[in-house]
């Protein structure tokens, strides 16, 4: 079998494939394509896996292409979509297709020398050109309506079930607009593979048959699962239903590495081998020490840390890390003071907090800073009692009743953290 498939399998990254493949991808170095449609400013962690699919098909010698929907992207894929979609506007879209091709420049090697160098292209490029009767007359008299009805994302709209919309007509000719990107390909870049997630079986097969109509060549077809948590909930959202985005202004590196760190351990074990470039044995043999001491969390640590530095560099990874070990009080205070505002507040999301000024908080006792001057704790006495029983720290370091804090005390010249015990924190905002 085929070194790159046979990567795919081991992965767990391996859906179906056309016959011939194989054997394809054996026989010369083969053109793939994958495809991005711009439907926000960022690509999500849903797209990681089909950019990392580019990129090991790149890594196995074969040359990739990231394809960004400027086209597609105004029409709507109803592949796995049970309802209908916006229309974007022009100047959004156009917007949306500049933050993709950024994005996916950073993952491929576009380095010019190299025979298998990866390509960056819009499918608008070639889709703007071509009048509605041109393409009604000779792309669509190669496909049947009936051919295209009996695909699953058709079926589904047509099928009147609860909670299912009927389909326009713009989003029917969906199938025929990614196909013929396929045979533009086919005939222009030598494209012979495009690959996807398993829902973009129908309209990849639609790209061979059309190839295979119009210009009697042969093209194949590869798909990756779509990715599942282990409990069946969905992959990639947040409690409160938010995507992580792969743009650090979206999703900071912080709560990037806090998704992947949270993983079950289930989970873990399958996202380390979807998600990291580590080898087989490397993997194994985590995961065999990840058993013998769970509580560690050794398999989730090391995910989260390859996942960062792929996507956004040792430098952020880093600053993640650090934040993280903060919470579970690894950190020095030093480490604390230089954190920066927007990483200081996200780790302590939800903690109360209060603006004071500075007056009444540089050079005041801490007594006085924890009841009247802060109101986090009720009164003098309790503050009195607390410090006593050694419950109290300030920036995480525990302090007796003679401490006041002064300007160097200050996260980021602003915030200082209150903390009673493990888990009671405030945070008093200097004004
Ligand atoms: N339909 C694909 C994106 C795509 C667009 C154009 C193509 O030619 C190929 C793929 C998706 O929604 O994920």
């Amino acid at each position: 079998m085929n070194s790159f498939i046979e990567e795919l399998k081991w992965r767990g990254l391996f859906a179906d494939m056309m016959p011939g493949t194989d054997e394809q991808l054996n026989k010369e170095v083969t053109t793939a394509y994958i495809g991005f449609d711009p439907t926000a400013d960022s690509l999500h962690i849903g797209s990681l896996i089909q950019i990392k699919i580019l990129a090991h098909f790149q890594q196995h010698g074969h040359k990739p292409i990231a394809l960004v929907g400027g086209a597609t992207g105004m029409i709507g894929d109803p592949s796995g979509k049970s309802a209908e979609r916006n229309l974007l506007d022009e100047e959004t879209l156009l917007h949306y297709v500049d933050c993709l091709k950024n994005q996916l420049s950073k993952f491929l090697n576009f380095d010019g020398n190299e025979p298998n160098k990866a390509e960056l292209v819009n499918n608008y490029d070639w889709m703007k050109n071509i009048s509605f009767l041109d393409f009604a007359k000779n792309v669509g008299k190669n496909i049947t309506v009936n051919y295209m009805m009996a695909k699953d994302s058709v079926k589904k709209r047509l099928s009147g079930d609860a909670g299912v919309d009927g389909m326009s007509f713009t989003e029917f000719t969906y199938q025929l607009i990614q196909g013929y990107d396929f045979l533009h390909l086919y005939q222009n870049n030598n494209v012979k593979l495009q690959m996807g997630g398993s829902d973009q079986w129908g309209n990849i097969t639609t790209g061979t048959e059309l190839i295979r109509r119009k210009a009697q060549g042969e093209a194949f077809a590869l798909t990756v699962p779509l990715i599942t948590k282990a409990d069946g909930s969905k992959f990639g959202k947040s409690e409160s239903g938010e995507n992580y985005w792969l743009d650090k202004k979206k999703t900071s590196p912080y709560k990037f590495y806090q998704f992947w760190l949270n993983a079950t351990d289930d989970d873990a074990e399958r996202f380390i081998k979807f998600y990291t470039f580590l080898g087989k044995e490397e993997i194994e043999a985590l995961i065999e020490e990840h058993k013998t001491a769970a509580h560690e969390r050794k398999l989730q640590k090391k995910l989260a840390e390859e996942v960062t530095v792929w996507v956004h560099g040792r430098e952020e990874y880093e600053k993640a890390l650090k934040a993280s070990e903060i919470l579970f009080g690894r950190s020095t205070a030093k480490d604390l003071v230089s954190l920066d505002e927007e990483i200081f507040l996200e780790v302590f999301d939800g903690v109360p907090q209060k603006e004071i000024a500075k007056t009444d908080v540089l050079g005041v006792n801490i007594i006085d800073l924890l009841s009247e001057k802060s109101g986090f704790l009720k009164s003098k006495s309790e503050a009195q009692r607390e410090i006593k029983g050694n419950a109290i720290s300030v920036n995480k370091q525990k302090v007796n009743d003679t401490f006041t804090a002064n300007e160097t005390d200050l996260i980021d010249g602003k915030f200082l953290l209150l903390q009673k015990g493990k888990k009671s924190y405030f945070i008093v905002k200097v004004g």
